[in-house]
């Protein structure tokens, strides 16, 4: 079977950016999990020390990691309010998705409040991401590599553009089966906002809990991460069919990078503010949470008005709340908007995400880098990001996407960027 897309370039540095790739990750994510439990919690010197296999490996966070994922798989299968079509594949046909996403949050925040008045000691959780980390990744691994083995069997037609360059290596890496299911589990769609998204919550909700057995309240400073980045997952949730137009799911293979990303990373890491603050606890006080407060709710007002423009849109050209807007036409029949939040820069709501980032790294001080890394690690991702769907528009939208770029000639910052 010839792989398809195979001439399309190679991201990420090719083969040996790949494999640079699946090792610098999860030890990046080891590195940030025990530096934020040291005292000097120094983003950039050495870890405090290297973790044997006894720190890493456990049964029972195992045990704790296959329970999860069957939970959120359970969840997944319930009936849903709605089902919704994905865009069209190669052979003109379209995938159904459940979207229950946001009912799977709601039934887990019941399970777990059931658990906790039962006296499950969630805030044990705590001090167990080093080995629940371990097991992401190893789960990943594993994973990844069953993904490349069904993609043998896959019709080419189910094929990613790419991630099909005949690198063992490279394919692994970005995915070589765009949408791999068995009947109608989507594991990638899964992947991308349950047990990963949800976790991250949980985890954040464990180090609160954590942190008030401790001191005997949560500091200001962590309910404030947990709502903002509580806010952040819910409103993902909610908006979950939105999920089904992004690059992830449109373009690209599922390979380790997405499944160490949404099963992994997101949760280890994205929680990094809150592991930082139970170990570093910072005062706050109310002027600065309110400044704080609003600086996320500014990032929230761009990111969702933002993704909400371009969603109303291309679900609905007329839709009055977008009819007025100024558009360019493309050659393929759809066109792109040039007023409106996508008509000040060409990716407002990545503009609006950092916003929100930085507001998630604020309530942890001055004094530390480390709380900064989402931010820090997240500007890189949106650029390159960005980066990789400029080229996708042009190859779609041609001259039409140039004129956009001509109009709109900043890409995420106005005046700077
Ligand atoms: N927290 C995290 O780790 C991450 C968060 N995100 C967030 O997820 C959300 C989705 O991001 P992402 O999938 O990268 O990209 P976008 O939602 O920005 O989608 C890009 C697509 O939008 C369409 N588009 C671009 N410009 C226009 C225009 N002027 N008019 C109409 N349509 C246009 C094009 O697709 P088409 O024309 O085919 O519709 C383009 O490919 C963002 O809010 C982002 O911030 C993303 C990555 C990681
Ligand atoms: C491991 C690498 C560094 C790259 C991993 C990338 C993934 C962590 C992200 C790729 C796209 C993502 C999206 C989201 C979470 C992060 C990943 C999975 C959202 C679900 C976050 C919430 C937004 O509202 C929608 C996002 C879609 C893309």
């Amino acid at each position: 079977m010839a792989p398809q897309g195979s001439r399309a370039p190679l991201e990420f540095g090719g083969p040996l950016g790949a494999a640079a790739l699946m090792l610098l990750l999860p030890a990046t994510m080891v590195h940030l999990l025990l530096v934020a439990r040291s005292g000097p919690a120094r983003l950039l010197g050495p870890p405090p020390y290297l973790p044997g296999l006894e720190a890493l490996w456990s049964p029972r966070a195992l045990l704790l990691w296959l329970t999860w994922l069957g939970l959120q798989a359970a969840l997944y299968l319930l009936p849903a309010r709605k089902v919704a079509e994905g865009q069209e594949l190669k052979d003109k046909s379209t995938l159904r998705y459940p979207i229950n996403g946001f009912q799977a949050l709601v039934l887990t925040a019941l399970l777990v409040s059931l658990g906790v008045s039962a006296g499950l000691p969630v805030g044990e959780l705590a001090e167990m991401l080093l080995p629940l980390a371990f097991v992401a990744t190893l789960t990943a691994f594993i994973f990844s590599l069953l993904l490349y083995l069904k993609a043998l069997l896959a019709p080419t037609s189910a094929l990613a553009p790419g991630g099909n360059s005949g690198n063992p290596i490279y394919d692994f890496f970005l995915g070589r089966e765009l949408n791999p299911r068995i009947r109608s589990f989507d594991f990638k769609y899964f992947c991308e906002l349950r047990p990963g998204l949800i976790g991250w919550v949980l985890i954040n909700l464990a180090l609160l809990m954590k942190e008030a057995e401790l001191r005997g309240s949560p500091s200001l400073a962590m309910w404030l991460v947990n709502g903002f980045q509580l806010l952040y997952v819910g409103d993902a949730l909610w908006q979950e069919e939105a999920v089904l137009t992004t690059m992830d799911i449109t373009h690209d293979g599922f390979g380790f990078m997405l499944a160490f990303g949404d099963l992994a990373w997101v949760p280890f890491t994205y929680s990094l503010q809150a592991q930082f603050l139970l170990y570093h606890p910072q005062p706050l006080g109310l002027p600065m949470a309110s400044v704080i407060c609003l600086i996320n709710a500014f990032g929230f007002y761009i990111f969702r008005g933002a993704n909400a423009q371009k969603n109303t849109f291309r679900k609905n050209p007329s839709d009055p709340r977008v009819a007025d807007l100024e558009t360019i036409p493309t050659a393929t029949g759809r066109q792109l908007l040039v007023s409106g939040w996508w008509g000040m820069v060409r990716h407002p709501n990545y503009l609006g995400d950092l916003i929100m980032a930085l507001a998630w790294s604020l309530p942890c001080g001055m004094s530390h880098l480390l709380p900064y890394f989402y931010f820090l690690y997240f500007t890189v991702l949106l650029v390159h990001r960005e980066g990789r769907d400029e080229r996708q528009c042009l190859q779609k939208y041609g001259l039409a996407w140039r004129e956009y770029c001509r109009r709109v000639p900043y890409r995420i910052v106005p005046y700077i960027y």
